[in-house]
């Protein structure tokens, strides 16, 4: 395939996302695409999305792959992989731009079934995506969105035996289910855990945990993992999506419903006829004229999409959970997808 780098429209933390033109008439390859490039501490986590996305085939709510290659750029030799290109970026840019305002419910509902209907697909093929949230699901012109980014994607199988023992983080806290935090356990039950934060985020505006500024992710981790606090339901959000949430936000993953199960709930299974695809490109162009004023009250950037591995057996959640707070510099490496800290 021959194409030509544009502007860059995303960064991510092992990669930075472009246009790419297709300067070669080639059946099935549109002219525009979005091109995900890394330098080499970043290869294995595209490898992974690459093999991912091929065992997962054509899902109409899964951004598709057109292939990978590399290139030489100022010297560096770039891995690169070609994807269906996004127009209108990621939802948690589109959110951020609503001023803390969040979507209407009907669009909530219709993001919320397209993903369940992805994660169907990944749950169906054996896979967990791990890393479900705004900033990995992507916007179409038309008002589509599709699931993103499976850098972190593992097959899964049914068993849910932790690969390691310790404290993983593979994703982003705020978005990490009870049995990741307590057994490291990254099943597709995560994954419909982490979907519930993102349908709050969407509603609201704001993300699912409230947390104080400057706090440590230390405090978030053990409202996840001990005790029986859940996140907040948003008051305003309508008795369908307050009990399709409760379903989501079950702490014992066994109990918790799968995507399955949640495309039958009557939050999402509306009937399309009846929810305008105008209504929504109308609301669209209000939403876009809020200024840009991000105001998501507390991000974790440098936590995000990564993992911390103490490579320690440890018993109870606590104990778990401290051996994350460390005197000792932590020490980098990448293995496979993973990015380690000891
Ligand atoms: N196919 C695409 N079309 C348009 N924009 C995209 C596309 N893929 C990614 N982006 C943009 O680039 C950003 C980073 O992409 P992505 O999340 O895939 O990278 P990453 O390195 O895996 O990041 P993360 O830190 O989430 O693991 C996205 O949030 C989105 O804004």
């Amino acid at each position: 395939m021959e194409w030509v780098r544009g502007e860059t429209i995303g960064f991510g933390t092992f990669s930075t996302v472009s246009v790419a033109t297709n300067t070669r008439d080639s059946g099935d390859i549109p002219a525009i695409m979005a091109v995900k490039s890394s330098v080499s501490y970043g290869a294995a986590s595209l490898s992974n999305e690459k093999s991912v996305l091929d065992s997962l085939g054509d899902c109409p709510e899964i951004v598709r792959c057109y292939g990978e290659d590399l290139t030489v750029e100022n010297g560096e030799v770039m891995h690169n992989l070609l994807l269906e290109y996004a127009s209108r970026g990621s939802l948690a840019t589109h959110v951020k731009k609503l001023s803390g305002e969040g979507l209407p419910e009907s669009t909530v509902r219709r993001h919320t079934g397209s993903v369940l209907r992805g994660l169907r697909h990944i749950h169906a093929k054996g896979f967990a995506h791990c890393d479900i949230k705004l900033g990995n699901i992507l916007l179409f012109n038309d008002g589509a969105v599709k699931i993103a980014d499976f850098g972190l994607a593992r097959r899964v199988d049914g068993d849910l035996t932790p690969l390691k023992k310790g404290v993983e983080i593979r994703g982003t806290p705020l978005y990490m289910a009870p049995e990741s935090v307590n057994e490291n356990e990254y099943g597709s039950a995560a994954d419909v855990w982490a979907l519930g934060c993102a349908v709050v985020e969407m509603f609201s505006g704001k993300t699912a945990w409230s947390v104080k500024e400057g706090s440590h992710f230390m405090s978030l981790l053990i409202r996840i993992g001990v005790g029986d606090e859940l996140p907040k339901i948003p008051e305003m959000l309508s008795e369908e999506g307050k009990d399709f949430l409760s379903k989501c936000f079950v702490k014992d993953p066994e109990k918790r419903w799968t995507a399955e199960m949640l495309l039958n709930h009557s939050f999402v299974a509306i009937d399309l006829e009846d929810d305008h695809r105008e209504d929504f490109v109308v609301k669209f162009k209000e939403e876009e004229k809020v200024l840009m004023s991000p105001k998501c009250p507390f991000e974790f950037h440098d936590w995000e999409s990564s993992t911390s591995d103490s490579h320690t057996s440890l018993d109870s959640p606590v104990e778990r959970l401290g051996s994350l707070t460390s005197s000792s510099s932590p020490d980098w490496s990448v293995d496979g997808s993973w990015v380690t800290v000891r």
